[in-house]
């Protein structure tokens, strides 16, 4: 059977740009929290499962450092880890993102101690620590290609959540508000490094798979909040209890 010719440039930039159309701004429940249409339990609930993706943020990209053997892209993607982490607890997105949760009435303790992050939520963001990890760093790097499609979506999310929550402290969007910015120019770097190291066709499938497993991690994250908000309680879904004392074990649905 012949060979397939490897995809040029363009070609292999048109194959991921489409793959927006698996991207979770499209999910119902995003589609929902920007209409308005979401109480101040399921914004919890999409924060603190959030929190889950985002502490684990800084363990996978040192996954991908680790397993690149070239210094330029390393140098450039450690800036990922000291943007999550700050210099000191006092600041970094993992700071930032905490505030967040204060804003929509989350307490510190309940955020860190992810009583309410779901087992979907779980699943989702372990599978992709695992991918970072054992798969290629140029698979790693293009999985974080839905930076390609998130500045839009976190844009529309603060004006509709200023919009339509104004109970949510205005301090909770600074997260937003200094990831934006940095997401708009980390995106067209990666994406040049995904293109540029991409050369067989093989390696530019490999990227292509890998960004619409992330499109996947991101979705499954979305469909166990989804399914949570049906249930009465923060924190407690039916067969996924969090809380040992719940008056509902099967939840209520
Ligand atoms: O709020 C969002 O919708 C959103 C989406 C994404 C994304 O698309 O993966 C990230 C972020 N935020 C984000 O804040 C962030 O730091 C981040 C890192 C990564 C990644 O895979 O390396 N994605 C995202």
């Amino acid at each position: 059977m012949a060979e397939r010719r490897p995809l040029t440039r363009e070609e292999l930039s048109a194959e991921l740009h489409a793959l927006s159309r698996r991207y979770w701004d499209k999910h119902p429940f995003h589609v929902r929290l920007h209409a308005g249409g979401c109480g101040p339990r399921e914004i919890r609930s999409w924060v603190a499962n959030r929190w889950y993706y985002q502490r684990h943020l800084s363990q996978k990209n040192a996954a991908i450092v680790a397993n690149c053997p070239l210094p330029e892209i390393r140098r450039r993607w450690l800036a990922r880890i000291s943007y999550q982490d700050g210099r000191t607890a006092a600041e970094g997105g993992l700071h930032d993102w905490i505030v967040l949760g204060e804003a929509v009435g989350l307490s510190r303790e309940e955020l860190l101690d992810e009583r309410h992050v779901l087992r979907g939520t779980r699943f989702a963001v372990d599978s992709y620590v695992a991918f970072c990890r054992t798969r290629p760093w140029l698979e790693g790097a293009a999985a974080a290609l839905t930076e390609l499609f998130s500045p839009q979506h976190m844009t529309a999310r603060v004006q509709a959540w200023r919009e339509h929550y104004d109970w949510i402290a205005p301090a909770g969007m600074a997260y937003f508000d200094s990831r934006i910015p940095v997401v708009e120019q980390d995106s067209s770097w990666t994406l040049d490094v995904v293109l540029t190291h991409s050369v067989t066709r093989e390696q530019q499938e490999a990227s292509i798979a890998a960004l619409a497993f992330k499109c996947d991690v991101l979705g499954a994250i979305l469909d166990a909040v989804d399914y949570a908000s049906s249930c009465t309680q923060l924190g407690c879904v039916r067969f996924n209890c969090a809380q040992l004392n719940c008056p509902q074990p099967n939840g209520a649905r």
